[in-house]
């Protein structure tokens, strides 16, 4: 039995074993296929890019737009809704990478630099503190005593940063930026160059709002922090206080027990500054600081000005790498070859590894500090890198500022990414406020929910500009008006603001729109805006208004609106427009004017006419 079974399980398991290699040979193929049906964009990519991707035709990616609702140009750039419906009717799944990461892709920063190639270098160092506690005695204190001063004849300029070398011979490079604010701001622009930040604290005074701030900045950027109490010669002061402070706020110093190191020092003799730096280095021991000088160098840029002999002086950080006179520089959309370069005491230098300052001249613009450079390998490569970041932030300021339009809902309402609207209602009286806010409610249907984020009486304000740009809502007013300089905002934040005076015409128009049946219709084009000087009244006429356009201009026939405290007092036509004595029909910015409103004698000084046109206006969709 045992002998007869020995081959058939033999056999089985052979078997087994070719049916499990052909499972997963299919497995593989059916992943690869998987693989291939992925589509990888970003999001900014053409019809044309995108049937190329997809190796189709343009003209068959425009008419499935066109079966989907979309009317585009085989140049216009799609969103990534639209990238998604068109590729999924290609049977593609759409993987988005940000154009970011794909620009920055063909950056070699030495991230992945063997751990062979990497050598120590130098701690980069920010002092922090409250006002007047002494960051920059101590700064200075160093910089004196530390600075190797060289041929040059000392030290001869400020270029926001330094490197000092310890009495051992070890570097340690300080930012001359002292402060958090400086720190965060360089933070908020992804710049992480800081290693270990020095706090200091005055012995003769406590720890301080600022003190505690610099604390929280350094800590939550995750930046070892060696206290340095200040003063510790002046007459008051009291080190162990502000230990105990300290200690409260559960920072335990070193001699308490704690984890945190820290010193005395006093700035005006200079004691226990070298101690300082002493532990400054022993913190910098801990993080294992390497970096590759034998690379093309990259950093974070400190400082940048127009020097008028000089053109754009930048002082920039070499934080790995090393670089070079004539090495191509790309920093943000700028590039240039390095025509000269200083180091923090002014003298030429041709070199410079890893944290070192230096000061270069060559870009063709300033950049801003905390902007990171890279030394590119050809004029080439920077400048495609250059043009792509350009357009990448023309890209994402349209990008933010495309928000929801009535047109927009029946566009988005087509690639069914349409779910809700977002309506801010503002009216003349609460009457018409909740009036027009119930009705727009009404409109909800299962598939599109109408919010109303907000609704008052009065003006429409910058404020709530402000919150429909938040929350990608659109205004609908009533017998209101914007004030100027939320027109001007909302004109910059492409924020819709729908004016209406009769709420019928407000329901109608959202409730077309969210139908996706928005037609062509008459829109109101305001071309002139008038102040009310002077009112006369005269019998037989009425009343007659002195006025004078500030803005745009006033035709005879146009219709206007009276506005009282951005309040809508009456909507019609002009019985009258006069230059002096003349009748004449249209009167331009700047100047005076005489005019009568058909059917209306009640304009008072300090009211607002306005001028409109009616158009009609082609809807897109
Ligand atoms: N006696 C003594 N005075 C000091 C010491 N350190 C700073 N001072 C004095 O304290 C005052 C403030 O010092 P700064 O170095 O300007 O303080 P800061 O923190 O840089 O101040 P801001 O830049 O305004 O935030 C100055 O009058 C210094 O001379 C010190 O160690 N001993």
């Amino acid at each position: 039995m045992l002998g007869s079974n020995k081959p058939n399980r033999g056999a089985k398991a052979r078997e087994d074993r070719r049916r499990n290699r052909a499972e997963r040979e299919e497995q593989r193929l059916l992943a690869e296929q998987e693989d291939a049906k992925v589509l990888k964009v970003t999001e900014f990519v053409s019809a044309n890019d995108l049937s190329s991707l997809m190796d189709v035709s343009v003209n068959e990616v425009i008419s499935v737009c066109m079966s989907l609702g979309m009317f585009v140009s085989i140049n216009q750039r799609l969103d990534a809704e639209a990238i998604t419906v068109i590729a999924d009717e290609f049977g593609y799944d759409v993987q988005f990478v940000s154009a970011e990461e794909e620009v920055e892709a063909g950056i070699d920063d030495g991230q992945n630099d063997a751990q062979e190639d990497l050598e120590s270098r130098a701690p980069i160092v920010t002092i922090m503190g409250h006002v007047d506690h002494g960051k920059t005695s101590l700064l200075d204190y160093i910089r004196r005593t530390r600075v190797a001063a060289g041929e040059a004849g000392g030290i001869t300029q400020h270029i926001g940063a330094y490197s000092v070398t310890t009495e051992d011979g070890r570097m340690i490079t300080f930012l001359d930026t002292p402060g958090h604010e400086a720190f965060t701001a360089m933070r908020a622009r992804g710049a992480k160059v800081t290693d270990v930040v020095i706090i200091v604290i005055a012995a003769d005074d406590s720890v301080m709002p600022q003190t505690r701030e610099a604390i929280n900045h350094a800590q939550v950027a995750g930046v070892p922090i060696v206290f340095a109490f200040s003063k510790v010669d002046k007459p008051g002061a009291n080190a162990e206080k502000i230990r105990e402070e300290l200690a409260q706020m559960n920072l335990l110093v070193e001699d308490w027990g704690g984890k945190y190191q820290a010193q005395e020092i006093s700035s005006k003799s200079g004691m226990g500054i070298d101690d300082l730096l002493e532990k400054v280095l022993l913190e910098a021991e801990l993080l294992d600081l390497k970096a590759n000088p034998n690379r093309r160098a990259n950093g974070t840029v400190i400082e940048a000005s127009l020097d008028k002999g000089r053109g754009y002086v930048s002082t920039i950080l070499v934080q790995n790498g090393t670089l070079k006179v004539g090495d191509i520089v790309l920093v943000g959309a700028h590039y240039g070859r390095i025509r000269a370069m200083t180091d923090d005491v002014g003298q030429r230098i041709k070199e410079a590894g890893p944290s070192t300052p230096v000061q270069i001249l060559g870009l063709p613009g300033a950049p801003q500090a905390g902007d990171k450079f890279n030394v590119m390998e050809t004029e080439r490569e920077a400048r495609e890198i250059a043009n792509k970041r350009e357009q990448l932030v023309r890209e994402q300021t349209m990008r933010t500022r495309k928000h929801i339009t009535l047109e927009e809902i029946g566009r988005r309402k087509a690639i069914g990414s349409f779910k809700e609207l977002n309506v801010i209602v503002k009216g003349d009286v609460d009457g018409s406020v909740e009036a027009l806010s119930d009705s727009l409610l009404q409109l909800s249907t299962e598939e599109v929910q109408v919010n109303i984020i907000h609704k008052a009486v009065g003006q429409i304000s910058e404020s709530d500009i402000l919150l429909a740009s938040a929350s990608d809502a659109i205004i609908v007013g009533f017998q209101v008006r914007p004030s100027a300089s939320a027109r001007r905002l909302a004109e910059q934040e492409q924020i819709e603001i729908r004016l209406y005076s009769i709420i019928y015409d407000a329901i109608n128009e959202v409730k077309d729109a969210m139908e996706g049946m928005l037609a062509p219709t008459v829109e109101e084009v305001i071309v002139g805006n008038i102040e009310v000087r002077e009112v006369f009244k005269i019998s037989k006429i009425g009343t007659v208004a002195g006025c004078y356009v500030t803005e745009g201009l006033i035709k005879r026939n146009n219709k206007i609106r009276v506005i009282r405290d951005f309040i809508v007092v009456h909507t019609g036509e002009i019985s009258a427009l006069k230059r002096f004595k003349d009748d004449v029909n249209e009167v331009r910015s700047g100047y005076e004017c005489g005019l009568s409103v058909k059917n209306f004698n009640d304009i008072m000084v300090g009211d607002t006419i306005e001028s409109f046109e009616l158009k009609e206006v082609k809807r897109t969709l």
